[in-house]
């Protein structure tokens, strides 16, 4: 048996689909959505992934805003740009590409955040309200990978769901998503005793780990769904390569439905990012949430 390939490209393009149908319909209203992006030093991946999300917002109609700062930019001077976007009537969504350079506190930067314009829902805020299962501005590449998982699997309550990993960008929202959903969650991480055998008993996978190709098929229950999270660039055979955390070969044969890299979970995170800045020009002129 081998696994199927869960498409993220094309789950991604429905997202935005989505969301355009929703821009139509609140600039109609006389409402422009628009979404500031901040990029702080030179990270060659965050400018790419800077550059898409901008143009998945002019593809959807989404007004975009780039502050570009040097790497040398103090943490005062990027906290007095999120004060000035905050206080704009006319953003809607801010985001603070990550990481920052290493002399900024990046939880003090996020916490300067509206909560009501974090997009990217990495305020206490919105974190609490998660877990409070509260209608709050949920991080996008865990909410990708819900969208993925319930493509494919439909209603999750009662699967056995692992995440591997334990990120507050990914491993505890994803947690806190699939409790959500009515999963039995376990959380695996560094000091986890026989974390390979717990992650064979599970429905879903979610590897968030960071670590190229470490979740082989003896992570894997037969029939397992794989989501894997991880964007690892290595270089072999002489050539630059982007792999995840799941060793993709290994376990294609052993897996029900398998997310590939690239082509899985990232596209899902910029498309959600867009879903979230719609959500929240809504919430912000009193309309409900779709
Ligand atoms: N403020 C934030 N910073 C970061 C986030 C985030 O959600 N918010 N996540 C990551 C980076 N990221 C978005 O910012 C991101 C990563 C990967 C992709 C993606 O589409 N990946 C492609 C491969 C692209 C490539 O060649 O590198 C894929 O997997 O197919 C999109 C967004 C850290 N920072």
């Amino acid at each position: 048996m081998s696994a199927r390939l869960i498409d993220g490209k094309a789950a991604a393009a429905r997202v935005l689909t989505e969301v355009a149908t929703q821009v139509e319909r609140l600039k109609a209203q006389g409402i422009e959505p628009a979404l500031a992006v901040v990029l702080v030093g030179d990270d060659p991946a965050s400018h790419v992934y800077v550059r898409n999300k901008v143009r998945s917002a002019g593809e959807t109609g989404i007004r975009s805003l780039e502050r570009r700062l040097p790497a040398e930019t103090s943490a005062e001077a990027l906290l007095a740009v999120i004060a000035e976007l905050n206080a704009d009537p006319l953003v809607n969504g801010i985001l603070v590409q990550l990481p920052l350079p290493g002399h900024i506190d990046e939880t003090r930067v996020l916490q300067a955040i509206d909560p009501h314009k974090d997009v990217d829902g990495f305020h206490s805020e919105n974190v609490g309200g998660l877990s409070q299962g509260r209608p709050v501005l949920t991080p996008c590449t865990p909410a990708g990978c819900m969208r993925l998982l319930r493509d494919t699997l439909g209603d999750l309550s009662g699967k056995h769901a692992v995440v591997i990993g334990r990120s507050n960008i990914v491993g505890k929202p994803m947690a806190a998503l699939l409790l959500a959903a009515n999963c039995t969650v376990s959380v695996l991480h560094s000091r986890s005793r026989d974390a390979q055998a717990l992650s064979r008993q599970a429905d879903i996978v979610v590897a968030a780990i960071g670590r190229p190709r470490m979740i082989g098929a003896d992570w894997i229950k037969p029939g397992a769904v794989v989501i894997d999270v991880g964007i690892n660039r290595i270089e072999e055979d002489g050539r630059n390569r982007l792999v995840g955390d799941v060793d993709f070969d290994a376990v294609l044969p052993v897996a029900s439905a398998i997310t590939p890299v690239p082509g899985g979970v990232g596209p899902m995170t910029i498309a959600l990012l867009m879903h979230n800045t719609v959500t929240a020009a809504r919430q912000q002129h009193g309309q409900e949430s779709v």
